[in-house]
């Protein structure tokens, strides 16, 4: 448990273990807690409660030794005044103990993976949100501890090299690292770790597997529909059954449905269009996204809203 000095509790009762070799996901609105949660088992916050093992070291009576086994990107962006990319990362891998010749390789080697070679030698000042962000995983990847914390990597990423950071990570955890990385991209966790935990107010509200989270969703598919005009999506038909509660905004409306219910509903939809009440619609498996927008919804209390993504249907 962590309560800062003003008050804020920021998580309690939090229960997690990342094995060497897996990749966990921690996923949580703003606020739910992650980033303090990562800096408490690096031995940055000292946690008011509870007790956090690295490899079996504590990092309250051992900072230094738990800090030598953990590499960590942090979610601000790294400090790269007058640095180049490749002088950072290969800082960091000879901080963290390779010597010079390795230090260079395992830096190209990382500058490479993630498409950097074009910035590689540019000064931080000149460097884009993203490439900047890059260069931070890449500090933690070079030469990482056994535990490898990341605060939202993805972020400011382009969709290309997103694809070739999380195929870095991957490699991480084939290394025999334990990483732990906090997203808000749902679609790519669910894509990319092994295991999920749902943060809500510093609890856990949910974790797992993908798929053993996946298995909570409402409903296996869902009904996707765009309305021609704000305002103009119309209830879903009594011969319809939903399986849960709809999601529903000015001009987007979102169906929980059990596969018995397909038919009916996309012939429902078709004739929507037809009538030119709606420009589009699809009809999609739920995924964690729904699971996770579930939790929240549940967690922040209905018609809340938390994030402004989630309004109940009123009907
Ligand atoms: N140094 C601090 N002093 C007091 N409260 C803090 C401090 N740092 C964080 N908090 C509070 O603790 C709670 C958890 O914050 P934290 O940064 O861990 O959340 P987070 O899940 O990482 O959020 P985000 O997704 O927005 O980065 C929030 O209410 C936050 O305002």
């Amino acid at each position: 448990m962590k309560c800062y000095r003003d008050g804020t509790r920021a998580n309690d009762g939090v229960s997690l273990h990342v094995g060497a070799g897996e990749v966990v996901g921690l996923l949580g609105h703003n606020g739910a807690g992650k980033t303090t949660l990562i800096n408490q088992v690096a031995g940055l916050v000292l946690p008011t409660s509870g007790s956090i093992r690295v490899d079996g070291c504590d990092p309250v009576a051992e900072p230094a030794r738990v800090r030598r086994m953990v590499s960590v990107m942090p979610q601000a962006h790294a400090p790269l005044a007058g640095v180049t990319p490749r002088q950072a990362v290969r800082t960091m891998a000879r901080i963290r103990g390779l010597d010079k010749r390795t230090a260079a390789a395992r830096t190209g080697e990382v500058l490479d993976a993630l498409d950097l070679g074009e910035w590689a030698d540019t000064v931080g000042e000149r460097l884009s949100g993203g490439v900047r962000r890059l260069t931070a995983f890449g500090m933690a990847a070079a030469g990482p501890g056994r535990v490898v914390m990341l605060d939202e990597p993805t972020n400011d990423v382009d969709p290309v090299r997103r694809r070739l950071l999380w195929e870095q990570i991957r490699q991480l955890a084939d290394r025999g690292c334990a990483v732990l990385l906090v997203t808000h991209n749902v679609i790519e966790a669910e894509r990319s770790v092994d295991r999920i935990v749902v943060l809500g107010s510093g609890r856990v509200l949910a974790e797992g597997t993908v798929a053993q989270l996946r298995s909570r969703a409402v409903g296996e598919l869902r009904l996707e529909l765009t309305a021609a005009s704000p305002g103009g999506l119309p209830d879903l038909p009594d011969h319809i059954p939903a399986a849960g509660p709809p999601l529903r905004s000015s001009r987007r409306l979102a169906l929980p449905l059990d596969s018995a219910a397909a038919a009916p509903a996309l012939a429902w939809a078709q004739r929507l269009r037809d009538a030119g009440e709606i420009d589009e619609f699809a009809l999609v498996p739920v995924g964690l996204e729904d699971v996770y927008l579930h939790l929240s919804g549940t967690e922040a209390g209905v018609g809340t809203g938390r994030g402004g993504r989630r309004e109940p249907l009123a009907a």
